[in-house]
């Protein structure tokens, strides 16, 4: 006997949460429990706006027909798959399938790199305590092309200044042109790019981002590229990661394929966030144990919203939504 279950979720966002020059008031998504032989999995479907291609209805559709056809008999990884061109459904399906079938261990990821905001000194206070490696190397992350990239250059100059055990991944999300690029770098001295882990996307275009590598000495990784139709995981000068965010990318089957490229072409595979409820991050946390243990994953997103929902991130304040207190929006017979 399966039963399956569909919530739909609105949480509240910190203020002044902009994506993409949208401001994001509330993050919605949907989440399933799948049911059977006293078995369960949970999954979270949340298209993230600006950035997933499809809307929340039409995933809600796709959800509940999927599900369907699991509740007769329909294998989920199968199902799941199928929704390649939905890669939030296909995630969120393969996550609760995963966990039903007990493939998606428990143990989650207990490191990952912090985004570095707010006030200096609260800043430094925190990365200060932040735990590092075997080897003390301490890996934050720095969102630059918001501002000046002269001023990006600067800031992260200092912050690597400050303190010598920091490894900083920057993220300009396809921001600067060559010349801001080069303002940037030109503000970053010789002797301190080799603790950039990697830039993600600095330029508009790929073959932009791989000339800032090769006359800087600055490494990148690709983010936004490697959903672009016809990415293919290569060894190329300056790369060093490629940055997996499931719920844009799709199955847990996709991702695992992603990552195994990834590592046989000897680049760091990084699993990040789309912003999704603790849910989500807590299982993406221990995908990335799963799959990616020697890379520290980018979920330092919980932060951003002002509830943590049914399950809880090791460690955070944040008042918990219980599954009480959401709407049901489909449930099988
Ligand atoms: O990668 C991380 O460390 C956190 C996730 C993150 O930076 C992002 C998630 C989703 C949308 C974006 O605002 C942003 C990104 O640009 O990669
Ligand atoms: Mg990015």
């Amino acid at each position: 006997m399966r039963r399956a279950t569909v919530y739909r979720y609105s949480l509240p966002m910190e203020a002044g949460v902009v994506l993409r020059n949208q401001r994001l008031k509330t993050r919605d998504g949907l989440l399933v429990s799948l049911w059977q032989d006293d078995k369960t999995g949970w999954g979270e479907i949340a298209p993230l706006p600006g950035f997933s291609q499809e809307a929340l209805p039409q995933a809600q559709d796709a959800v509940q027909h999927g599900l369907s056809q699991w509740v007769q008999g329909a294998s989920l990884t199968a199902v799941a798959s199928a929704f390649s061109s939905l890669p939030s459904v296909a995630f969120g399906l393969s996550c609760a399938d995963a966990e039903l079938r007990g493939e998606l261990p428990e143990v989650m990821s207990l490191r990952c790199a912090p985004l570095c905001h707010g006030d200096p000194n609260e800043l430094y206070a925190r990365l200060g305590e932040l735990p590092g490696d075997l080897f003390g190397k301490k890996v934050a992350k720095v969102k630059v092309g918001l501002y000046e990239s002269v001023g990006d250059g600067l800031n992260v100059s200092m912050l690597l200044d400050a303190l010598p055990e920091l490894h900083l991944r920057l993220d300009a999300n396809r921001s600067w042109t060559p010349v801001k690029a080069e303002g940037f770098a030109r503000h970053v001295a010789p002797q301190l790019r080799s603790r950039i882990a990697f830039i993600e996307e600095p330029c508009l275009t790929r073959e932009q981002s791989r000339d800032f590598s090769r006359t800087t000495g600055i490494r990148i990784a690709w983010d936004e590229s490697v959903r672009e139709p016809g990415f293919t995981v290569q060894v190329e000068p300056g790369l060093a990661a490629i940055i997996i965010k499931p719920t844009l990318t799709g199955s847990l089957l996709r991702c695992r394929q992603l990552i195994a490229q990834a590592h046989a072409a000897g680049l760091e595979a990084v699993i990040s966030s789309s912003i999704e409820s603790s849910l989500a991050l807590t299982q993406l946390a221990r995908i990335a144990q799963w799959l990616t243990p020697d890379a520290v994953p980018g979920l330092d997103t919980l932060d951003l919203m002002q509830t943590q929902l049914i399950r809880q991130w090791p460690g955070s304040a944040l008042p918990l939504t219980d599954v009480s207190q959401l709407d049901i929006v489909w449930q099988s017979k």
